[in-house]
């Protein structure tokens, strides 16, 4: 397998508060991989993530994404966050509709291959069981139905990669369980890399087949580790010994690197 996602040394200096958000960052995920990033808070997860679609550029190291360096943003990424950020004044179906509208070749097609589009936003909608909502306003659905609305935003343009920064951290327990199966199926189906930062240790070891701990800022990986679980994976695997293993052994180390920061 090649590597898709490729940080190598890395640093990097926000200009506000001269604060140094990651150093000697290394990072390799290969391609069709779900990853996860954990860490203590404030240790540089995000900033990890606006380096690697090119929202941040680091002051020393290597930034490769699909073979190339990062210079400009990367448009072959969706990204979906904590908050849904739909635009309230769209229909769904027209939040969906948004990337295609800004990233090419999508945006030179759409005029004349609309109903092709419509079509598959609706497919998508349908596939995370939100086949009635395309034409709601996203103030009309429910929390779990905007995040699950704000993934098929971040696929609709087929991504190579999808970058996902605590998208389930809004919500309760039994709706970000629903929303596990839920991305678990669109990776299962699709065909991209997933980097997913997360609080949830939980989250991290049923979705991911490879975990990276992160120590205290500045940020770099201090473990990472192999998630071996056959897939598909059900809810029950959870509840299981080695799942509650892997969990312990990841907040241990999540432990060590707060108290040797
Ligand atoms: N745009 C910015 N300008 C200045 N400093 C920033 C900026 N963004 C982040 N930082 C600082 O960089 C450090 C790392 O922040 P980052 O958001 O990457 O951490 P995080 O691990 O995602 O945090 P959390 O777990 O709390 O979400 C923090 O000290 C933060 O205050």
């Amino acid at each position: 397998m090649r590597p898709f996602v490729e940080l190598t040394d890395v640093s990097h200096t926000y200009a506000t508060g001269a604060t140094l958000a990651v150093d000697g960052l290394n990072l390799k995920v290969n391609e069709g991989e779900f990853a996860a990033v954990v860490g203590p808070s404030g240790c540089g997860k995000s900033t990890l993530m606006k380096l690697a679609t090119g929202l941040q550029f680091p002051q020393k190291g290597a930034v490769v994404v699909d073979g190339r360096e990062v210079t400009a943003p990367v448009k072959i990424a969706g990204m979906a966050f904590q908050a849904p950020t739909l635009l309230p004044w769209r229909t769904t179906l027209e939040n969906l509709m948004l990337p295609l509208e800004i990233v090419e070749p999508h945006r030179s097609r759409l005029r004349r291959h609309k109903a092709e589009y419509v079509e598959k936003a609706e497919a998508l909608l349908e596939s995370v069981g939100l086949k009635d909502a395309g034409s709601k306003f996203p103030w009309q659905l429910s929390g779990g139905m905007q995040q699950r609305s704000s993934l098929c935003r971040a696929l609709i343009h087929e991504p190579k990669l999808l970058m996902l920064d605590e998208p389930f951290g809004a919500l309760d327990a039994f709706t970000r369980e629903e929303l596990w199966c839920v991305i678990r199926d669109l990776h299962a189906r699709g065909n991209f890399t997933v980097i997913l930062v997360t609080h949830d240790l939980r989250e991290a070891t049923f979705l991911a087949d490879r975990i990276f701990c992160m120590s205290s800022r500045p940020g770099r990986i201090i473990a990472e580790r192999e998630v071996g679980f056959a897939r598909p994976r059900d809810l029950e695997l959870t509840y299981t010994q080695e799942f509650s293993a892997i969990v312990h052994d990841l907040r241990a180390r999540i432990a060590e690197a707060r108290t040797t920061a």
